[in-house]
């Protein structure tokens, strides 16, 4: 649901758009009830989403894309920690999601954009809770519920996806009928992986955090074997499948989606907070194709001037400052962000290879080819983001008004 807010907004439009919050928020709910329930609601019939300047449309943009089950998830090669770390990761294949619910359920994010009614007429067999938005942080940050909390607190649904070290489900809270994600990890593998300080770092971080764009964790708790992450449900899952089942998003769609992020990591940036896994993978996707950037745990405090050398984040967004093992700071997250962006205009980070060394070389030449389909305004932007001198790269607050997104936003 879009709204303009102005600074002369009037006491009645204040309610107006408080009463639209709140029932925006019971769509929500009853949607998530839904899939919690596995029910099968009616398809929503709506049109594909057009771009009203059309020329800024690449040939690979589909109107009305669906995600689809199963989704091929090619090979990325996380890159955690030093080779003789002994945080060191195992190098392996992202785990395969089961991801049918978001096929079978809900119609594609995209879809979304300019047409949300769809919520509302697909609602009504769904039960709702009258928990509105600033309740939803105090139901788990209330001191009383949160040192009780157990997993008997909530009602179990479908498991959403399987990372390194846990699963994620869709829960219920069933005292407030609050739908959120629950991630439970064993104790056990993050001894195991001595990642208990990271792990306290990543809590630490996200708690703190509060921001449209960053995924917000509500709380945790633990019983013998586990610790659970309560989470906000990000219903259309992560961008990256999107990504490889849509291909190149137009220019309309990735602005706004680079436009988001952008805030999300300036908003990080001046909490002195680098993120340093940004990739298309670590951001999930909620209603009106909002998006939300997740996985903290290799985010970092770092106060203003500091540098660091940890070498960590994924082999294609590494920076050359990292690949070279220099100090950095948190414009590596800006350089992350001109591949993000390369990748959801080309569909491909821009110096993917098949080895680690030659996708290193080509980092650090720094040599950036386009697809036909990229428009000259999205070029500009990505070679200000990936400047191989980071004191070069453009800010993230003249990312948001930069001429490719100011162009896009009337569109949005
Ligand atoms: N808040 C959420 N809302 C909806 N789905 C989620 C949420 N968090 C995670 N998921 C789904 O669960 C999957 C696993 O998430 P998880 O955070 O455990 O692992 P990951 O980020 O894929 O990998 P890693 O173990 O490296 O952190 C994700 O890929 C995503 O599809």
């Amino acid at each position: 649901m879009k709204m303009n807010v102005t600074n002369n907004t009037s006491h009645d439009s204040k309610l107006e758009i408080q009463k639209s919050r709140r029932e925006s928020l019971q769509q929500r709910n009853a949607l998530l009830t839904m899939r919690l329930n596995s029910t099968n609601p009616q398809r929503m019939v709506k049109k594909p989403w057009r771009a009203s300047n059309s020329h800024q449309q690449t040939p690979h943009h589909k109107t009305s894309p669906t995600i689809t089950s199963k989704i091929p998830s090619p090979v990325r090669r996380p890159l955690r920690g030093n080779d003789n770390s002994p945080n060191r990761l195992p190098l392996t294949k992202r785990p395969t999601v089961d991801n049918t619910i978001h096929a079978s359920k809900i119609p594609s994010p995209i879809r979304y954009i300019k047409n949300n009614n769809a919520i509302v007429t697909s609602s009504t067999t769904a039960t709702t809770s009258n928990v509105t938005e600033n309740d939803y942080g105090k139901i788990f940050s209330s001191p009383k519920l949160y040192k009780q909390l157990t997993l008997q607190d909530f009602e179990i649904g479908k498991k959403l996806g399987k990372g390194k070290f846990g699963k994620v489900y869709c829960v219920k809270h069933k005292e407030s009928g609050f739908i959120c994600a629950l991630k439970a990890m064993d104790k056990s593998e993050i001894i195991q992986y001595n990642l208990q300080r990271q792990f306290r770092r990543e809590v630490e971080i996200q708690t703190s955090l509060n921001h449209p764009n960053l995924t917000k964790l509500y709380g945790h708790f633990y019983d013998d074997k586990r610790v659970y992450l309560i989470m906000e449900y990000l219903v259309y899952g992560e961008l990256y499948k999107l990504l490889r089942s849509h291909g190149p998003f137009n220019d309309i769609i990735a602005s706004r989606f680079v436009y988001q992020i952008a805030d999300a990591l300036n908003h990080l940036h001046e909490k002195g907070i680098i993120h340093r896994d940004l990739k298309p993978e670590n951001i999930l996707i909620g209603f009106n194709n909002v998006l939300k950037l997740t996985d903290f745990g290799w985010s970092i405090i770092n106060p203003k001037g500091v540098k660091r050398k940890t070498l960590c984040g994924t082999i294609d967004y590494l920076s050359p400052e990292m690949i070279r093992s220099r100090e950095y700071d948190d414009t590596v997250d800006v350089w992350a962000l001109g591949v993000l962006t390369y990748e959801l205009v080309a569909g491909d980070p821009p110096f993917e290879e098949d080895s680690k060394e030659l996708t290193y070389k080509r980092i650090l030449k720094g040599e950036i080819r386009f697809p036909g389909t990229v428009s000259q305004d999205v070029r500009d932007l990505i070679s200000r983001l990936l400047k191989n001198d980071p004191k070069e790269r453009i800010l993230l607050k003249e990312v948001m008004v930069h001429p490719w997104i100011m162009r896009n936003k009337p569109f949005w």
